[in-house]
C-alpha cells in the first residue's frame, strides 16, 4: 500500500523542484506538485472524492497571494500565468468554480469576466449567473466607508488607501515603518464608527459590521456538494477552511481539501489548518493542471 500524503505536506513548484517525488512525504517535506497523480502516492480524500464526482464538487479560490502573486501596487496585480486557462479547464469539468476574495467584484470581473462565480469584499458583493448581488445590509455603509477613506488619505500616503466602495484597505507594504500608526488609526476609526477591522498581509481593512465572511460564502455556495476545495493564503481564508471542516463533521460522505499557499507573512495558522500546502501561486496552478489532467483521464 503506497503511503498517504499527510495533512500539511508541502508541494513546491515542479518547474523549480529538483527532487522527484520521494514516495513517502513527511510533514513539511518538499515534493514536486506536478508529480502527484503519477507517483502512486495515496491521494488525499478531498482529491479522490472530487475525481469520483466532479460534477458534484465545488472549487473555491482566494485571489491575492493565491491566484495572483503579491506585489507592491494592488491595482496592477493580475492572475499568474496559466491561472485563467486552469480555471477555464476546471470550470468545464467541475460542478461549480468560484473566486472568494476581499477585492471588489468590479476588479475581479475585469480579470475573469463571467468565467466563474465571483464573490468580492468577503461575500458582501457577488457576480453569479450574469447578475450582480450586494448584501442587503451593506449599502447603507457606503458613505461611512467613503468618509473614512477620505480621512485615511490625509493621515497616510493616499496611494496606499484602497477605497473599495463597501470597504477600505489601508496598505503599508511599501511603508512598513508606518504599520503601527496605520493599524492603530484604523482600530480607532473602527471603534468610533462601528466598523470591523480585518487584518491581512501588510494591510488593515475597515469594513461594515456585517456578520458575513468567506466561511459564510462557502457555506451558502456548497449546496449539496459531495466534495469541495478551498485554496487560500491569508488569515481571512481560515473562515472558509472552518466552513469545510463543519460540513465534513456534519456529513461524513462529504470530502474537503484545504490548500494553503505558503508565504512568510501569514504565519503557520493557515498552513497548520491545511491538508496540503503549495509554495506559491504558480505551484498552485501546477496542482490545478494536475487535477484537470487527472479528471480528463477518467
Ligand atoms: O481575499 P484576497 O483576494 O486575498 O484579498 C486580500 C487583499 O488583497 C490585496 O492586498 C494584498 O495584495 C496586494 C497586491 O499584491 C498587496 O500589495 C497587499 O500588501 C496585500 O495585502 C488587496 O489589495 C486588498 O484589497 C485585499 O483585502
Amino acid at each position: 500500500m503506497p503511503p498517504a500524503l499527510p495533512r500539511g505536506a508541502l508541494l513546491t513548484d515542479p518547474r523549480s523542484a529538483s527532487c522527484a517525488h520521494p514516495g513517502r512525504v513527511a510533514p513539511g517535506q518538499t515534493v514536486a506538485g506536478g508529480a502527484i497523480p503519477g507517483q502512486r502516492a495515496v491521494l488525499p480524500r478531498g482529491w479522490t472524492a472530487l475525481r469520483d464526482d466532479p460534477r458534484g464538487a465545488r472549487l473555491f479560490f482566494d485571489f491575492d497571494g493565491t491566484l495572483a502573486a503579491i506585489a507592491a501596487d494592488p491595482a496592477r496585480v493580475r492572475p499568474v500565468a496559466g491561472a485563467i486557462a486552469a480555471l477555464t479547464r476546471l470550470n468545464e469539468l467541475v460542478g461549480r468554480v468560484a473566486i472568494v476574495s476581499a477585492r471588489p467584484v468590479r476588479f475581479l470581473h475585469d480579470q475573469f469576466g463571467g468565467l466563474v462565480d465571483l464573490y468580492g469584499l468577503y461575500g458582501l458583493e457577488s457576480f453569479r449567473d450574469g447578475r450582480r448581488h450586494t448584501h442587503p445590509e451593506a449599502e447603507r455603509w457606503r458613505p461611512v466607508i467613503a468618509d473614512v477613506a477620505a480621512r485615511a488619505a490625509e493621515m497616510m500616503p493616499p496611494a496606499q488607501v484602497e477605497a473599495k466602495g463597501l470597504s477600505v484597505a489601508l496598505h503599508y507594504r511599501t511603508t512598513p515603518g508606518l504599520a503601527d500608526r496605520i493599524t492603530s488609526w484604523g482600530r480607532g476609526r473602527a471603534n468610533e464608527l462601528g466598523l470591523r477591522c480585518q487584518p491581512g498581509r501588510m494591510v488593515m481593512e475597515l469594513k461594515p459590521p456585517i456578520a458575513y465572511d468567506k466561511g459564510d460564502v462557502v457555506r451558502a455556495a456548497l449546496g449539496d456538494a459531495s466534495a469541495a476545495w478551498f485554496c487560500g493564503d491569508d488569515v481571512a481564508d481560515l473562515r472558509a477552511f472552518q466552513a469545510l471542516d463543519e460540513r465534513s463533521a456534519a456529513d461524513p460522505s462529504f470530502a474537503a481539501l484545504r490548500v494553503a499557499v505558503a508565504n512568510p507573512e501569514t504565519g503557520a495558522e493557515l498552513t497548520d489548518a491545511a491538508d496540503l500546502t503549495v509554495s506559491s501561486p504558480p505551484a498552485l496552478i501546477s496542482l490545478l493542471d494536475d487535477l484537470a489532467a487527472d479528471l480528463r483521464r477518467r
